[in-house]
């Protein structure tokens, strides 16, 4: 899918701001602070209808004014898809062929974009809360299913850790409701076990192969999905659900003890193995960042496969982040096939021969131009 055009209104420091963007490689060149990452954050938006790093969509909204808008139409193999976004102190509404969506879930999915940006090169060595993001984010474009079943399972989670608590302090004490959240809560994150077990598997192919070329074929990468469930490619979303429920009714003393849940898929983690090895453990630098690169850059071909389109690949100041053999790989792995948002202070050498007629744009203080070629 292409995104060929976007209008931004009071959307952080863009006033009024429209843009065509090109198919290929887009290139947003600017200083420090003049609204680069604001640009690939609003495209996100568009996609997902929040930002990728903040929860407060207030902050979204220019200083100066009570309302941001961001609209674009997306061009896909079925025809164009006029898209809007608006954000307002009290809430946000989401628009598809100018018509407003009864839920966001509704509206997700129209547009679908990757982003990758410094922070991801630590997705393999930082926390397992950011991993379990990352297959949220990722999986819940690809699938509405996904998207309502984890939605679902955060609820019912929340629920679930505060009447532990209150059993615990002995604000409650039936526990016949217990059983009703554990039973729901056994349905969802069975479900979103198995979905990812599946994703993961398929992400494996895409992600083992490229982070083999990168390292020049002297590395194998597996993606181990870690789980308190025994779970393989036979297993049902029933036997997923039953195994839970299970584990929830033999150890209800020790949660109403710890008055939060602790088991199922808000504790589970991917573990990236090169050669045998545990990459968040054992891996030097190099080989993290060769295998977050593989894996992002192996979403690009997931996506495609489960939606039927590319997806858009945002890539915020991660050029100069990367030596020269992986940013080689990564341009090439894009050229031509993904619509791409590229910013950076300054364009490389290496990126600008690498890059097939870039289209450049400068970015100065919330103003975005196009350089005529
Ligand atoms: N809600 C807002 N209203 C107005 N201006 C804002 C708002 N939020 C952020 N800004 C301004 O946007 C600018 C930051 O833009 P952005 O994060 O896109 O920087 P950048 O061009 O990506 O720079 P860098 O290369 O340093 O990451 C800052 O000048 C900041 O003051």
């Amino acid at each position: 899918m292409i995104l060929t055009e976007l209008h931004l209104r009071h959307f952080r420091n863009y006033e009024d701001q429209t843009v065509h963007f090109a198919p290929g490689v887009n290139v947003l060149i600017g200083r420090n602070a003049q609204g680069k990452t604001n640009m690939l954050e609003a495209i996100y938006a568009l996609s997902l209808t929040r930002s990728h790093r903040t929860n407060n969509d207030r902050e979204l909204i220019n200083w100066q004014a009570q309302t941001a808008t961001i609209s674009g139409v997306v061009q896909k193999a079925s025809g164009k898809v006029p898209l809007e976004l608006q954000f307002t102190k009290e809430g946000k509404r989401a628009k598809v062929n100018h018509l407003e969506q009864a839920r966001l879930s509704q509206y997700i999915g129209n547009l679908n974009a990757i982003l990758f940006a410094p922070e991801d090169l630590s997705l393999v060595k930082g926390a397992p809360s950011l991993r379990r993001r990352f297959m949220d984010m990722e999986f819940s474009q690809m699938s509405s299913k996904y998207l309502y079943n984890a939605s679902q399972f955060r609820t019912f989670l929340r629920q679930r850790n505060k009447y532990l608590k209150q059993l615990k302090y002995g604000q409650q004490h039936d526990q016949v409701l217990l059983d009703v959240l554990s039973d729901q809560l056994a349905a969802y994150g069975a479900e979103v076990i198995v979905a990812r077990h599946h994703f993961l598997q398929q992400l494996e192919k895409w992600a083992a192969d490229l982070h083999h070329q990168i390292s020049l074929y002297k590395e194998e990468l597996r993606l181990v999905y870690a789980t308190q469930l025994k779970i393989d490619d036979e297993t049902t979303v029933d036997q997923a659900y039953q195994q839970l429920l299970t584990i929830y009714k033999e150890n209800k003393a020790k949660e109403i003890d710890q008055g939060s849940t602790m088991y199922g898929p808000q504790r589970d983690d991917i573990r990236f193995m090169v050669n045998g090895k545990n990459v968040h453990s054992f891996g030097s630098q190099g080989q993290q960042r060769t295998t977050a690169l593989s894996v992002k850059l192996a979403e690009i071909d997931l996506m495609k496969a489960q939606t039927g389109e590319y997806p858009l690949l945002l890539l915020d100041d991660v050029l100069s982040e990367l030596d020269t053999v992986r940013q080689t790989h990564l341009l090439k792995a894009i050229q031509n096939k993904v619509q791409t948002f590229l910013t950076t202070t300054s364009l490389s050498d290496v990126a600008r021969q690498l890059i097939n007629e870039p289209t450049i744009f400068k970015i100065k203080d919330g103003t975005l131009v196009k350089e005529e070629a």
